[in-house]
């Protein structure tokens, strides 16, 4: 609001003075504007309104010009679309993000973009809210000049220079907004928006806005805009939307139950690293690390297998050259067949087949191969890290690195503590995360961390719809209007049945042939085993006859509140045993790793907007209809925070206080 006040001020101070010929607008200590403060949102603060003074600006009749520095994003890039000449910087990024915080560019953003830039170019920005360089802002049309010297000086030598020009054809508002084929482009646009968007409603709202600038003359376009934006302004879906901006940041501010934190804790430094193993987990973590600038020994003792990752690798690197301009000898991968190739790393990603006594075996190994202080790592995605930890003569140094695949391309990365990790062997793989463009989240250790051991009930309730009634299709229906982009079985066949398979296997759930529901005490849905024991697709309707199951018919409803609300109860007792430090670091686990709709905010979130009574209700209902499914059983966390008025998700952590964890 202040600032909001100081342009308001300013700006009519400066256009009226007849002193002052031409003006430059610029952001203190280096940084343009990041637009609006999205802590405002929803808050009772108020501000003079900046459309009308930003019209003064383009109406004014001396040149006022945009010296853009570090960022202009938002509300940001918007006051300088009221600018005549944007002078940047070469480093600057420049967008209209304000979508993926579940809005649009509502101070002209909308009408504005495409009339200088052009429809499609500006439905591109717009709709995904990308950030772009300067460079590509000068060959989109919406920056001036890109420079590398002082953008301030340069804006002022420019503004100085211009002083008397006609500055007609630099007022946005009067251009016209040329559109082609109108009708057949906003008709394809808008079913492609629909698509990726996956039931949000912000890009779709932005499409409309700026059909508005092609059919509606300027003054009308920003009414819609307007009126556009008060129907996303007050949406569960931008509290969502802002609620994992925050979560994103929240997140890299870890703890762990000893009290230990990020800003206590200094991490060591990292050049070289090896991954273990070359199956696709370990392809992707190299590639990842190489194009991060680390120097990689790739370690593989199978020679089909590192003959197959090193191809996989040098292509994948090739592309991002390609795509990067770089030659591909910048990124530095050594292979080896030797694990003493290891020896002088500072960090090593173990990323072998998914089997105890074999990362048993090979962490002890690493312990006498790599010098005292190297950390070793594991990217097991569900084993004990504490048990690895107990084979090395330096525990303190072993941590989990849970990449998620393909690991070059998924955000998130789980940072697994043990009980005897050090402070600093999790900052220093939380920096790691960091420094290869991970959303890394530290977790406790515990069978499956955080995202596999939420996935858990959720995967035993999709198969228990199916034996009850449920086709496959209709339960990843539910699924994907709800907004993940596979359903259950889409994604269990994608990731291939096997692996789910063996790891039932490992847990000696599997009996061969056998029909059994009933399994270690609780209910069990073999209908998964027998699928890859036959390789058979087609298999719910027979199995069903033969186990005497009526079906029943199971609508959506039933479906999302048992796969969603299982899963959520899971969340509610990993806090409860102190494994995530808080609803953020589960959030975000499941938006950046699970494909859990952003717009819904996570899983937590989602249980907070739902309302905690009501999935305590449900939960309760579903396991009186299943007492002999544990899962549903509603956690002690949950009833406690019913009972004590289900406080706003922020204040989760008050009620949790003391958790008995788990650690
Ligand atoms: C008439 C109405 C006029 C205009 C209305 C416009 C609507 C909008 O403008 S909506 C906002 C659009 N802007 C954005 O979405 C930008 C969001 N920010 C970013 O993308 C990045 O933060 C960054 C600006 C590129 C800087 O990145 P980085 O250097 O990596 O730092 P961060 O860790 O991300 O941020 C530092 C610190 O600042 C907080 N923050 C950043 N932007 C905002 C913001 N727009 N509002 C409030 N707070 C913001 C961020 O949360 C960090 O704070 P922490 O306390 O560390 O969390």
């Amino acid at each position: 609001a202040a600032v909001r006040q100081g342009i308001v001020d300013t700006v009519q101070k400066a256009v009226s003075d007849p002193q002052v010929k031409s003006v430059v607008i610029c952001g203190q200590n280096g940084i343009f504007c990041g637009g609006a403060d999205i802590k405002e949102f929803g808050k009772d603060i108020s501000g003079p309104p900046l459309v009308p003074v930003f019209h003064a600006i383009e109406s004014a009749d001396k040149p006022v010009v945009a010296a853009i520095e570090g960022s202009a994003l938002g509300g940001g890039l918007e006051l300088a679309l009221f600018c005549h000449y944007r002078i940047t910087h070469s480093k600057a990024r420049l967008g209209l993000p304000e979508v993926t915080l579940g809005l649009l560019p509502a101070a002209g953003g909308t009408q504005r973009l495409p009339r200088l830039i052009g429809v499609p170019a500006a439905l591109d920005l717009i709709t995904t809210g990308r950030h772009v360089t300067a460079a590509e802002a000068l060959k989109l049309g919406f920056v001036d000049q890109v420079i590398d010297q002082n953008t301030v000086e340069a804006a002022v030598k420019f503004a100085l220079s211009v002083v008397g020009q006609s500055l007609e054809s630099r007022r946005i508002s009067t251009l016209p907004c040329p559109c082609p084929d109108a009708d057949a482009l906003f008709e394809g646009v808008m079913q492609k928006v629909r698509q990726r968007a996956r039931g949000a409603i912000a890009p779709v709202t932005c499409v409309q806005a700026i059909q508005a600038a092609v059919t509606l003359p300027y003054a009308q376009g920003m009414q819609r805009e307007q009126e556009l934006m008060a129907t996303l302004f007050t949406s569960a879906q931008a509290r969502a939307l802002q609620y994992c901006f925050f979560s994103q940041r929240v997140v890299s501010r870890w703890s762990m139950p000893s009290g230990a934190r990020w800003d206590t804790s200094k991490p060591k430094p990292v050049t070289k690293v090896a991954v273990i193993g070359l199956g696709t987990m370990g392809r992707g973590i190299t590639v990842a690390l190489a194009q991060a600038g680390l120097s990689v020994v790739a370690v593989e003792t199978e020679q089909q297998q590192m003959i197959a990752g090193q191809r996989a690798v040098s292509d994948m690197l090739e592309r991002a050259a390609q795509r990067r301009g770089v030659s591909s000898a910048v990124y530095r991968v050594r292979y080896s067949m030797k694990l003493e190739a290891v020896a002088d790393v500072q960090l090593v990603i173990e990323a072998v087949f998914e089997d105890m006594v074999l990362k048993e075996q090979l962490f002890k190994q690493l312990s006498s191969i790599c010098k005292a202080d190297t950390l070793l790592c594991s990217n097991t995605s569900a084993l004990d890290i504490d048990h690895l930890a107990s084979q090395t003569r330096s525990p303190q140094l072993v941590v989990g690195m849970h990449f998620f695949a393909p690991a070059h391309v998924m955000k998130l990365l789980e940072v697994v503590h043990g009980p005897r990790s050090a402070p600093q062997a999790v900052a220093t793989a939380m920096e790691l995360g960091k420094r290869i463009g991970k959303v890394s989240v530290a977790v406790g250790n515990c069978r499956g961390f955080v995202g596999n051991r939420m996935l858990m009930p959720y995967s035993q309730e999709a198969l228990f719809l199916v034996e009850e009634g449920a086709s496959p299709e209709v339960v990843d229906r539910a699924l994907e209007e709800f907004g993940f982009p596979m359903g259950f079985f889409r994604m269990s066949d994608l990731s291939g049945l096997d692996v789910g398979w063996r790891v039932r296997k490992a847990d000696g759930l599997v009996k061969p042939g056998q029909m059994s529901r009933v399994r270690q005490g609780r209910r069990y849905c073999p209908l998964g085993d027998l699928l890859c024991e036959q390789g058979r697709f087609e298999l719910p309707r027979g199995y069903r006859a033969r186990q005497g199951l009526v079906s029943r018919r199971i609508d959506s409803k039933e479906v999302l509140e048992r796969c969603l609300y299982s899963l959520i109860n899971e969340g509610f007792r990993i806090l409860e045993d102190g494994i995530a430090a808080g609803p953020e670091d589960i959030d975000m686990i499941y938006v950046f790793g699970y494909g859990w709709p952003r717009h819904r905010g996570g899983p937590m979130f989602y249980a907070s907007q739902v309302g905690l009574d009501r999935v305590l209700q449900a939960l309760e209902h579903y396991q009186q209809l299943h007492p002999d499914v544990p899962h549903l059983q509603p956690s002690r966390l949950l009833r406690k925070l019913v009972s004590s008025g289900s406080p706003p998700i922020h204040r989760w952590k008050e009620v949790i206080k003391k958790p008995h964890s788990a650690l």
